[in-house]
């Protein structure tokens, strides 16, 4: 498995709104290695991300996930390449209303086609891993922004992913988790040797990354 972005460019927005977000970018992750994407606010990592993980669309160039290209696949393919593939941990969260964290997992197991019964076991070690044991009947507006991120982490990491993107993992926490949720990430891309970018400003993260990509600012660009 690798991820292979061959002259990629993207533009976002419309009219005066209009931005080329990555412009000609080539770059290429490999599997079992935890990439920290860096650079400064607005140089594209969140745009590289989106990218990466089929939800966007590049103007041009080539994303090649294993050797397909997911900016050519239809948005069927796309569609289940993500649920089959890629893990996220956005920024967002992400998570369904109304569902229990627990419930998050279970029906993240059952769309993956796994019997959730099986699962669950494995969904409160990974809750417990990323320090929410104790939130496990909590639906996503009884938990903070940083709680909501862990439980899409814990997520990502139980479909044991292919690729595993995350945005900001850190952002929303205190060091000492800060210094857990990394070693987290790059204990599974070891283990099971994904292929893992994190965008982040966060020291922390770099420090314990395999690999650092340096994403250009606009004005380095230009
Ligand atoms: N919907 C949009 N319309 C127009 N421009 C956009 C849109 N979304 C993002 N941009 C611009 O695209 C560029 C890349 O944004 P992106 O969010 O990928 O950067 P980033 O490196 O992730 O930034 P940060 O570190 O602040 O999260 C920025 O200049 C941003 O202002």
């Amino acid at each position: 498995m690798s991820l292979h972005l061959e002259d990629v460019t993207v533009t976002l927005g419309q009219g005066d709104s209009r931005t080329t977000a990555l412009s000609g970018l080539d770059v290429t992750f490999r599997p079992g290695v935890l990439t920290a994407l860096v650079g400064p606010s607005g140089s594209g990592k969140s745009t590289l991300l989106a990218v990466a993980g089929a939800l966007l669309r590049p103007d041009r160039g080539r994303v090649l996930l294993n050797g397909t290209d997911l900016a050519a696949l239809t948005d069927g393919e796309r569609a289940r390449t993500r649920r089959a593939r890629i893990g996220y941990m956005f920024q967002s969260g992400n998570l369904l209303t109304g569902l229990t964290a627990e419930e998050q997992l279970l029906a993240a197991a059952s769309l993956a086609g796994r019997r959730p019964r099986s699962q669950r076991a494995r969904i409160r070690e990974l809750l417990t891993e990323v320090g929410l044991d104790h939130r496990l009947t909590h639906r996503p507006h009884q938990l903070s922004g940083g709680e909501r991120q862990r439980i899409a982490l814990a997520r990502a990491l139980l479909l044991e992913p292919e690729l595993l993107l995350v945005d900001e993992p850190t952002a929303a926490v205190d060091r000492t988790r800060a210094e857990d949720l990394t070693a987290l990430i790059a204990r599974t891309t070891h283990r099971y040797g994904a292929v893992t970018v994190v965008a982040t400003h966060d020291p922390v993260v770099t420090a314990a990354a395999d690999e650092t990509v340096d994403m250009l600012s606009p004005a380095e660009r230009s």
